[in-house]
């Protein structure tokens, strides 16, 4: 079993060499977190009095403005950031995937780097040893696999690590979208295996801009704002209330049915 409880946790980020003076107005900005200029140093409060329990199965999705506390929220979960207020619990094994390319080295072939970075996830070198041949041949990238990292595309380099990324079994899966950043033909062809991943995860926590991941991916959502859980919930619901509009209702029936939605958004309340 696996669970993360985060109990009313705040996460302050001082800034030593910012100028008061002209942070002031900052703090009418749309996006980002709050700034707090009253001390000496300002703050910015990119978490406030955030209380959550995940547990084993769960699929949430992050939704929110740029600046929202997503990637935060992420980091506190990972237990990358302590709590400056607050407090939090992790059991299991996290798999952290904020940033694709982490983990890699230009110098050594793509090979080496497959092995590399499964072990940086977690993985054993054994169980990497089984899974390479599968990996390669999902990248499509052939002999270049023999080439040091420093000779890939930007896109060779995310084939290569969606590969790797897409072959874990983790007990807790936090994503951040840098996920969604391969050209579309390739993301389909991951789609299958992303999904395939997260029902092999124990708990998924999936911050994203894009809907269809989302919609693929989770089953709940939580809707981060200026640094505040604003709500939680289904995630048709919460990105129904995000968006301001049912985002399903013009899917196509087959993608409805295997997404296991109605036409229709019903709550516990009736259909709105
Ligand atoms: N290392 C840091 N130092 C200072 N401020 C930070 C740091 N990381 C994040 N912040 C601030 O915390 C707030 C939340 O940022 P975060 O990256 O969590 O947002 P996000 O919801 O992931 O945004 P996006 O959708 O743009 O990725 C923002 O105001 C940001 O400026």
């Amino acid at each position: 079993m696996v669970s993360i409880d985060v109990w009313n946790a705040s996460v302050d980020f001082p800034i030593f060499d910012a100028k008061t003076r002209s942070l002031k107005k900052a703090v009418l900005g749309k996006v980002g977190g709050k700034i707090g200029t009253e001390q000496k140093v300002p703050i910015i409060e990119a978490l406030h009095d955030i209380s959550l329990n995940l547990k084993t199965g769960d699929r949430v999705g992050l939704v929110g403005h740029n600046g929202a506390g997503k990637s935060t929220l992420l980091r506190l979960l990972a237990g990358i950031y302590e709590p400056t207020r607050g407090s939090s619990r992790i059991v299991g094994k996290i798999a952290p995937v904020f940033d694709l390319g982490v983990g890699m080295d230009p110098e050594i072939s793509g090979l080496e780097n497959i092995m590399i970075r499964g072990l940086f996830l977690g993985m054993t070198r054994k169980q990497m040893e089984k899974r390479v041949e599968d990996i390669a041949e999902f990248t499509e990238l052939g002999d270049y696999l023999q080439m040091p990292l420093r000779t890939y595309s930007t896109g060779m380099r995310v084939r290569l690590a969606l590969g790797v990324v897409t072959s874990i079994d983790p007990e807790i899966l936090l994503l951040d979208e840098g996920i969604g950043a391969v050209d579309a033909a390739f993301l389909n062809k991951a789609r299958s295996r992303m999904v395939d991943l997260v029902k092999r995860s124990g708990m998924l926590v999936f911050a994203s801009h894009q809907d269809d991941l989302l919609f693929e991916l989770c089953n709940s959502a939580i809707w981060m704002d200026e640094g505040h859980v604003k709500m939680q919930g289904s995630l048709r619901e919460v990105i129904t209330a995000y968006k301001g509009r049912d985002p399903y209702a013009h899917l196509d029936k087959d993608t409805l049915e295997r997404l296991g939605e109605s036409p229709v958004l019903t709550t516990k309340s009736g259909e709105i």
